[in-house]
């Protein structure tokens, strides 16, 4: 059987989304990656199914998958694109949905153009050690790791793992050489998202990353909330930012409460039928 797909973005930061929720759909690591890879494939960063909700008053789950087939439990772009999504569904001005970090609730922020711009709180910014999780007791202010020249980045649970490097230069870090390392470091047992960023003023951080699972895109929603509460902890900047990346702007708000709202724009780009050809064999 193939399916029926939605392209989605935020900032570029792009997806698959696939509605599941009348029909399972529990696709095999090397199915996601193929239809993930962009040179044979559809091409996205991550892979998002729609399962039935598991809990009352919530619209859907959300099953997040990055383009290697690993499974993670947060994705900020895909929440604020699938709150859109569910949104536009239902007609309704708020749409709450689960992932596996918990229940997220969106709303818009405004109605511009191809969908606007959409909010979502991303739950609360988790800054144990164990949380993280990372490997053993460390200040989670200043983790006791280093590689070519780096060091001492604030680590931000998010509902997944984000270690945050402030740096001098954003431009000059040579991200698809140290983003690797950072991400397998075993100072991480889950592996861990990676960003570096630098503080243009107390409202503004230009941000660059490296995603666990799919390597340099051109945004990160749970990264740039990640580096929004990691400056505002280490007093760079007040609990309001805007985070720019390669992609384009997100404003970041870290709540009174400990939860993060994330707000920046969203695009359907087109729907399709997977191929086929993209499930491997066996
Ligand atoms: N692009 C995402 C994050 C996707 C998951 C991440 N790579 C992970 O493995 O934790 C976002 O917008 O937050």
């Amino acid at each position: 059987m193939t399916r029926e797909f939605l392209k989605m973005h935020g900032l570029g930061n792009d997806f698959v989304v696939i509605d599941a929720r009348q029909t399972p759909y529990t696709p095999a690591e090397a199915e996601v990656r193929a239809i993930s890879d962009r040179r044979t494939g559809v091409g996205c960063d991550q892979f998002i199914v729609l399962e039935p909700a598991q809990t009352a008053g919530t619209a859907a789950f959300m099953r997040i998958r990055n383009a290697d087939g690993s499974e993670a439990a947060a994705c900020g772009n895909a929440s604020r694109c699938v709150g859109w999504l569910l949104m536009e569904e239902s007609g309704a001005e708020r749409v709450a949905f689960e992932t596996r970090a918990g229940i997220l609730e969106s709303f818009r922020a405004d109605n511009g153009p191809n969908g606007g711009r959409v909010t979502v709180n991303m739950g609360p910014a988790r800054l144990d050690w164990a949380q993280i999780p990372l490997a053993g007791p460390d200040d989670t202010l200043r983790v006791d790791v280093a590689h070519g020249g780096f060091n001492g980045p604030v680590a931000v649970n998010m509902g997944n793992p984000h270690a945050v490097f402030f740096v001098d230069d954003v431009n000059a870090v040579p991200l698809a050489e140290v983003g690797p390392v950072f991400e397998h470091h075993p100072a991480f047992p889950e592996r861990t998202n990676v960003e570096f960023a630098q503080v243009l003023s107390p409202t503004q951080i230009r941000m660059r990353v490296w995603e666990r699972g799919a390597g340099i895109t051109s945004a990160c929603g749970s990264g740039a909330c990640a580096t929004a509460v990691a400056a505002a902890r280490r007093g760079l900047t007040g609990r309001k930012a805007d985070v720019i990346l390669d992609g384009g702007t997100l404003t970041i708000e870290w709540l009174e409460d400990g939860t993060v709202l994330m707000t920046g724009p969203i695009a359907l780009s087109f729907s399709g039928r997977l191929s086929p050809d993209l499930v491997p064999a066996g």
